[in-house]
């Protein structure tokens, strides 16, 4: 058995589970290399972690995702297709739980597209019904609504700016949330170029920032992280890990 404290208070697993988690690992690399889907891989991780509300004790990274009634959330639109590509290979590890697997899955994107290694530890035991509705941040509200969101599940400020760095990777899908368009102009690699782009006046032509990306510039606590971050990669890296954990492992 092995057991792990840090950050969360999951029970132990068995070295079984541990020998299933590092073959799963690398399945993940060569399925989501594959089909270029880390950044939808990502934003699926964080939708079934973001469900998580610290006072009402419920939601969170448990797997609930999997259930159609959540996937159908209007927040969650696209999402399907990542649990499209990914249910196959989850069949091929009927011992993990949903959780830690989606959670491997998310660790392993990150990887991939050249960003930090984030701890991840086993042991997230299914939820059996959906998480409520409701508890995603609005891509056009500001920093109120950030704070207000990921202070419900227990975040820093200094937590939402290292988490919204995640949008170094992927786009916006006009089908999907009604916004069009990447943060950055090399979308697949992960790096601090996110923060670059937030601090220059005006985006790029085809570059793209939301409301609530844009909070970030404007408010002065969460400037002084984006400047940091936009300077040192290195920083933002350690954050960054250390912050997709916490999100990883909420509840
Ligand atoms: C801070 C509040 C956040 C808001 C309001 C927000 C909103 C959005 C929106 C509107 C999209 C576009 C979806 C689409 O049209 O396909 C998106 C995509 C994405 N989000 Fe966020 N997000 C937030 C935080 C995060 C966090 C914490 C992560 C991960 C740690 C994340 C990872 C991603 C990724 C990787 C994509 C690209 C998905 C793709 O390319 O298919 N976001 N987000």
């Amino acid at each position: 058995m092995s057991c792990f404290g840090a950050g969360s208070s999951y029970p132990c697993v068995t070295k079984e589970y541990l020998a299933d988690v590092e073959r799963c690992r690398k399945k993940l690399r060569g399925i989501i290399s594959e089909k270029h889907c880390a950044p939808l891989v990502l934003r699926f991780l964080w939708h079934s972690a973001g469900t998580y509300n610290k006072k009402a004790m419920n939601g969170g990274p448990f797997g609930s995702i999997r259930f159609p009634e959540e996937l159908k959330f209007e927040a969650n639109a696209g999402l399907e297709i990542a649990f499209k590509i990914l249910q196959p290979l989850k069949e091929t590890f009927p011992k993990l739980s949903y959780g830690d697997f989606l959670a491997l899955a998310g660790v392993v994107a990150v990887e991939v597209t050249g960003g930090p290694e984030v701890p991840f530890h086993p042991g997230r035991k299914d939820a059996m019904k959906a998480a409520p509705d409701g508890r995603l941040p609005d891509p056009n509200k500001g920093a109120d609504m950030l704070r207000s969101v990921f202070g419900a599940y227990g975040l820093s400020d200094q937590d939402i700016v290292a988490l919204s760095g995640a949008h170094t990777i992927g786009r916006c899908h006009k089908e999907r949330s009604n916004f069009e368009g990447p943060w950055t102009s090399n979308p697949l690699i992960f790096d601090n170029s996110y923060f670059k782009e937030l601090l220059s006046s005006t985006p790029k032509e085809g570059l793209l920032q939301l409301p609530s990306d844009k909070c970030l510039v404007n408010d002065p606590i969460f400037r002084k992280y984006v400047e940091l971050y936009a300077k040192n990669e290195d920083k933002f890296f350690e954050d960054y890990a250390m912050a997709h954990m916490r999100l990883s492992e909420l509840g």
